[in-house]
């Protein structure tokens, strides 16, 4: 006998709305640029099992709200993911709660003759601010963070101590480069009253707070490089429970230059695009309630 068939679990918005917010109540333009993904979750099996779309917001709506509420001002990722989860939860009965994600660009303004000028920007590296709101009914699970953050230090790392059989061929090294595009994503205690947070300053703080972790000790492996990044965070923000890594191992090879008679006193290297060493982790607290939901959907990150 077959067993009944049932709908699981489900989801549906619009991926990936591409919206570029100018402010122009002077001639010094601001400029905020994101992509945001709205997803309901709720009392949709009618639409899935009776073609009944009495329930169904539809994604162009989902869309639409993304740009209206960009008219008053973006602000920071997490504050719009925020909005859109009150707004979808409380416009209608049957959406019990969503997942929002943002990705922000930021941009600078073009230097010229010295002044930032008031209209004209360049986009600020490859970094990238990610955020992703998950709703529950009236819980809210918040996750900063970033990606494509490329760091290096050229001294004060080393790989040494590590097991070895008959496919090692790795020299041990204490003094070798060590470059990483940093991705991280760290998640607000669940029950953290939102509306107290000063979501840019602490966006700045933790990137900070990383990029010092990176630089601080002698790195014995990335592995290290990576918790004592973790634990300042950790250390600096009590309003953050946990903070997950996943960081390439980006290998520099020292250039053999004695076929042209030349030393290399670690100083010529070859950049390897690939493989590359693939170093994940979660920082967290021993006491943190753990938040799965919220974790979902996000990839990458173990
Ligand atoms: O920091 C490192 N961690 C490793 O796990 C590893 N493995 C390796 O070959 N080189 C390195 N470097």
């Amino acid at each position: 006998m077959s067993s009944k068939i049932i709908l699981g679990d489900n989801q549906f918005g619009k991926a990936e709305v591409r919206v570029v917010k100018i402010s122009r109540d002077t001639a010094r333009h601001e400029i905020e640029d994101l992509n945001v993904t709205s997803q309901l979750r709720g009392d949709f099996s009618a639409a899935h099992l009776e073609g009944d779309n009495g329930h169904v917001v539809p994604t162009d709506t989902q869309k639409n709200t993304i740009y209206a509420f960009a008219r008053d001002g973006i602000g920071a990722p997490e504050s719009l993911l925020l909005r859109l989860g009150d707004h979808f939860t409380s416009s209608f009965d049957w959406v019990t709660g969503g997942r929002w994600e943002a990705e922000a660009y930021s941009w600078d303004r073009i230097q010229a003759q010295g002044t930032g000028h008031d209209h004209s920007f360049v986009r600020n590296g490859q970094e990238v601010r990610t955020a992703v709101l998950v709703r529950e009914g009236d819980t809210n699970h918040l996750i900063a963070g970033l990606r494509d953050l490329t760091v290096l230090k050229s001294t004060e790392s080393g790989f040494t101590g590590y097991p070895k059989d008959r496919y090692t061929t790795l020299q041990e090294t204490t003094d070798r480069i060590l470059a990483t595009d940093i991705a991280a994503r760290w998640r607000f205690k669940t029950g953290t009253d939102f509306s107290k947070v000063d979501f840019n300053k602490s966006y700045n703080d933790v990137r900070g707070l990383l990029l010092e972790g990176f630089t601080e000790k002698y790195s014995h492996a990335l592995q290290q490089t990576l918790f004592d990044m973790g634990s300042k965070v950790l250390e600096a923000h009590s309003d953050i429970d946990e903070i997950k890594f996943s960081m390439p191992n980006k290998h520099h090879f020292l250039v053999d230059l004695s076929p042209f008679g030349l030393d290399n006193p670690n100083e010529v290297f070859f950049a390897a695009d690939r493989p590359y060493g693939l170093i994940e982790a979660t920082v967290t607290r021993e006491d943190a309630a753990s938040a799965d939901i919220a974790w979902t959907g996000i990839a990458g990150f173990c």
